[in-house]
């Protein structure tokens, strides 16, 4: 999909997948244009090219059926004037749903004991949890969450874990954004990395840790660079200065730097995590999946 804000093109051919059961995490870095892909799949903006599609329907038309999509844009689209209840009994009334379930969702959400205070007295983290109740309420087949963890607390952010994991598991397609992998390292079953409106790979995050390669730390970092690029090893390089990953046999290596006399301090099967892999892909500019 594309989108063009004022000249600008914000998405550029934007293409991924949201599968039903897994939760799947939209990541990249501030302005990368996840909330603006987000909104597209809410019909809230309508693409300049490409087509967006939810179970078949897009969104933001006539014919895409109630209650097929709970969107979480973020904690401050509420009406400060409005208590908690009444906003959500509001949502809940224009899509039939009953009075009972806003009370459940409430609950479930945390905030029942100031479901009678006014929004504007709301803390982030209360706001954040007004949203997330509101797109629990009509049980719809497919979550899309732009950056639902933040303000939440330790508390409100195992909780909400919880939650999306459990939504996955009843069989719903899960999208979450977030500028923060770690954020949601623990949840993703799938990962679409997206920069500059661009999606520069996507992959189930098992496979990316699946994916495995050999951990050096060495103090000769320059030479063993140059023995990689000899032997056409593909190297990740680390924050730590003295740290690669390089993707071969690890007796291979360990040979290899026999022959060269290279020193190390350690060398091991390393697997890859997803914050090393989610910075490689941003360093490559590349497609993974
Ligand atoms: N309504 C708008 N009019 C003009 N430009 C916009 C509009 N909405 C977003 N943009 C621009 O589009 C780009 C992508 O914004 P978007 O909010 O989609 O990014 P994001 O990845 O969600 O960022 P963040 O992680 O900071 O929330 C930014 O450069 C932003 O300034």
């Amino acid at each position: 999909m594309d989108k063009v804000y004022d000249h600008v093109q914000v998405l550029r051919g934007a293409s991924f997948e949201v599968p039903d059961g897994a939760v799947t995490c939209l990541v990249g870095p501030n302005g990368a244009g996840k909330t603006t892909a987000l909104k597209a799949l809410g019909g809230l903006v309508r693409p300049d090219g490409g087509e967006v599609q939810v179970d078949g329907a897009a969104p933001g038309t006539s014919s895409f059926p109630l209650g097929h999509l709970g969107l979480v844009l973020g904690p401050d689209h509420w009406v400060e004037s409005r208590t908690g209840f009444h906003s959500l009994k509001g949502l809940a009334m224009t899509s039939g749903v009953p009075e009972s379930r806003v009370r459940q969702c409430l609950e479930e959400a945390g905030i029942a004991a100031v479901r009678d205070r006014k929004v504007r007295t709301y803390s982030l983290g209360m706001r954040q949890r007004l949203s997330l109740a509101a797109a629990m309420l009509g049980q719809a087949r497919n979550l899309v969450l732009d950056e639902p963890f933040n303000g939440l607390d330790p508390e409100g952010v195992r909780w909400l874990r919880a939650l999306l994991r459990s939504q996955a598991e009843e069989g719903r397609a899960v999208l979450v954004s977030s500028h923060l992998l770690a954020e949601v390292e623990d949840i993703a079953d799938r990962v679409v990395v997206l920069t500059e409106g661009r999606v520069l790979a996507q992959a189930w995050t098992d496979d990316v840790r699946r994916s495995s390669g050999v951990l050096v730390r060495s103090g000769e970092r320059a030479r063993v660079l140059v023995l990689a690029r000899a032997r056409q090893w593909q190297v990740e390089e680390h924050e730590d200065q003295d740290t690669v990953l390089i993707d071969a046999e690890i007796e291979e290596v360990q040979k290899a730097f026999s022959q060269e006399g290279l020193s190390f301090t350690e060398m091991r099967q390393a697997s890859r995590t997803l914050e090393d892999w989610f910075f490689h892909v941003l360093e490559e500019g590349g497609q993974e999946s």
